[in-house]
């Protein structure tokens, strides 16, 4: 099997099994439980129609209670419209072209809203998003055909992703050595300026990654022709960059929608810059004409006469010609935005937006490459001529559903496999501005064979003076029993002996610094049902409500690239077979112990977590730091 033949068929996999765990989580069950599943939004309240694209209308949503929850509906998903009176005929599907807040726009293919949508309450259902595997599966073929036709341009950039050749770089070309970045930053410039097909920037938690990408960026901004494309597989990871790059003085697009609302992204994306352009009034003059005629078609519904059916085949076609022309002004409006533009952000999917779909670029930066999909990567590759890929394979892997697709290798991305077969395009950061030292180091030696440094201006910090930056606190003999609830390992006792912990280093800050400001605080469990305890101890722990406030308990995948003055891990795990669970993870470790700045605190059983090579290494390393704590201190 071939490359890419191999890639497709895990994928195909991989769909199979999220179509399946799709269809569980909406087939056979409640509005309601599908709104807790953040699938569904009801009741929703019609807030504006207008007319759009191909004769298709737009109409605008609003979730008018339970607007606290979660929920799938982005930018570009299918969704289907439905009235309560009779949800299996009455539904309508679209496409998701905003979201915002409780707002939300579907474009509709039809051009005039179900008469049942005037009555019965009506609500949103997303569906499952074929066209992010679609658009995957298309890119590999077109791969394939790249690879296959030795006089494609394309080939020789494949082959070098695909590990058959290897990178070339020219020398020659002198990056502008930044002062604002440090030694290894300058190498990574350079590294970027002089690759001819692949740069690998290999950026460790708080290393610099996004200000050495952004110094990159604005130099390839002035020697490539035409705009750079910047793609990262998440809407959080583009809308950090966007902004960032738009600081810098670059005209960014965003295609697709910011997943947070803020009025500086909003500026840069297609609709507010199309709002902006001159020849916005003609189009809003243009819709209200062709409103107008349809209007006056939609009287004569009820009447059979042929006169009255010319009449209104005439009106019809009449507010279609203005909406061409309507599309045609609108092409010439994006087209105008793209010649201004220096930079295009967006999701991998999102580069394939009908709007910015055929262009080519001189380079693609894919951004936060340890947790794309390699599929995914190759939508945005093979619109490049060169590619940058920056991240770090030793954090979080991207989420796949399938086990079977996981295990076969869809899991390993295509950043790891670069870093592994080009050595040569690949830079390391070295220097961190994140961590004290001590909580630096145990990542350090395991994932980055000890290169990493603290920067000086963090090296020693702590909370307060004679304060230690790491501690172990082990439960081991205590007695604390592990107990699983639902799919999920909870431990109230280590929980309790947490808050404690805190509580106690909360009352010894306020003593040594009574005048400072609440430092920030995460306290983390890998498992859910263990997280959704502590935030209940937490809550009820009589800590005051000035670094209540400060606090927040979750999940480890919810801190991936966020940090803390302190941080908190829960470990859970304490059972006589030292059995670990997901704990075996240790790239998602990795992540809970390089989110804190001052202070790292570890609790769990060492008895069960010594079985584990990473954790009695982990152990060890906190004995030989004095950071060892034997839990019955606090009992
Ligand atoms: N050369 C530098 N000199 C001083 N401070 C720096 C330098 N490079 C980065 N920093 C600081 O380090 C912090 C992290 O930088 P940045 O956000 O670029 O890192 P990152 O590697 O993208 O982070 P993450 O760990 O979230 O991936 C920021 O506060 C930034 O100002």
């Amino acid at each position: 099997m071939s490359y890419f033949e191999n890639l497709t068929s895990l994928l195909q996999i991989e769909r199979e099994e999220d179509r399946t765990q799709y269809k569980q989580l909406t087939e056979s069950t409640s509005v309601s439980e599908r709104r807790a599943n953040g699938l569904t939004w009801y009741p929703v309240a019609i807030r504006g129609t207008e007319l759009t694209k191909g004769d298709y209308i737009s109409v605008e949503l609003e979730r008018t209670t339970h607007h606290d929850l979660a929920h799938l509906f982005r930018f570009g998903v299918p969704a289907t419209l439905f009235s309560n009176h009779n949800p299996s005929d009455d539904r309508i599907e679209g496409l998701v072209s905003y979201q915002g807040g409780n707002r939300l726009k579907l474009t509709l293919k039809t051009d005039e809203l179900p008469d049942w949508s005037r009555d019965g309450k009506l609500g949103v259902d997303v569906l499952f998003d074929e066209n992010s595997y679609d658009e995957m599966f298309a890119a590999l073929k077109v791969a394939q055909v790249h690879l296959n036709d030795s006089n494609s341009p394309k080939a020789h950039l494949i082959k070098v992703l695909t590990g058959q050749t290897i990178p070339t770089f020219d020398e020659y070309i002198q990056a502008k050595s930044s002062p604002k970045l440090n030694e290894f930053q300058n190498k990574a410039l350079t590294k970027i300026l002089q690759a001819q097909d692949l740069a690998i920037v290999h950026g460790p938690p708080g290393t610099g990654k996004t200000t050495t990408l952004v110094e990159a960026i604005q130099q390839l901004a002035q020697k490539d022709q035409g705009p750079i494309l910047v793609v990262a597989p998440s809407n959080a990871a583009v809308d950090l960059l966007s902004e960032k790059l738009s600081l810098a003085g670059l005209n960014v697009l965003r295609v697709g929608n910011p997943a947070r609302v803020s009025d500086a992204l909003m500026t840069l994306t297609l609709d507010a810059k199309m709002t902006e352009h001159p020849a916005i009034k003609e189009i809003k003059r243009f819709k209200k004409q062709a409103q107008e005629f349809k209007n006056m078609a939609h009287k004569y519904k009820r009447n059979f006469g042929k006169a009255e059916r010319d009449q209104r085949k005439l009106l019809f076609e009449e507010a279609h010609k203005i909406m061409k022309e309507v599309e045609r002004t609108e092409q010439y409006m994006i087209d105008d935005i793209l010649t201004k533009t220096q930079i295009v952000t967006a999701t991998m999917v999102g580069a394939n937006h009908y709007t910015v779909r055929k262009l080519q670029y001189k380079t693609v930066v894919i951004d936060e490459a340890g947790q794309a999909l390699e599929p995914a990567c190759w939508i945005a590759i093979l619109k490049a001529q060169r590619v940058i890929l920056a991240g770090d394979h030793c954090q979080l892997a991207p989420t796949i559903k399938s086990n079977e697709a996981s295990q076969k290798g869809l899991s390993k991305t295509l950043l790891e496999k670069s870093v592994e077969a080009h050595p040569e395009s690949v830079v390391l950061l070295q220097e961190q501005y994140r961590m004290n030292e001590l909580i630096m180091g145990y990542s350090s030696q395991v994932f980055y064979q000890n290169l990493l440094k603290a920067h000086e201006s963090v090296a020693q910090r702590t909370l307060f003076d004679g304060e230690i930056a790491l501690n172990f606190v082990d439960t081991a003999g205590c007695g604390f029993e592990e107990k699983l609830i639902g799919t999920s390992t909870i431990n109230p006792e280590e929980a309790q002996l947490l808050v404690k912990h805190l509580t106690q280093l909360i009352e010894n800050y306020k003593a040594e610094k009574p005048d400072g400001a609440a430092p920030s605080i995460a306290v983390i469990s890998p498992y859910k049902q263990q997280a959704l305890e502590l935030q209940q101890l937490v809550q009820h722990s009589g800590i005051e409500e000035k670094f209540l406030k400060r606090i927040s308990v979750n999940t480890i995948d919810s801190f991936q690239g966020q940090e803390r003055d302190i941080v908190y891990i829960s470990m859970v795990r304490n059972n006589a077979e030292g059995e670990i669970g997901f704990l075996s993870d240790i790239r998602r470790m990795n992540v809970a112990m390089t989110r804190a700045k001052k202070k790292l605190v570890v609790i769990g059983d060492s008895a069960t977590l010594a079985q584990f090579d990473f954790y009695a290494k982990f152990i060890e390393y906190a004995e030989n730091a004095g950071s060892y704590l034997s839990a019955w201190e606090f009992m």
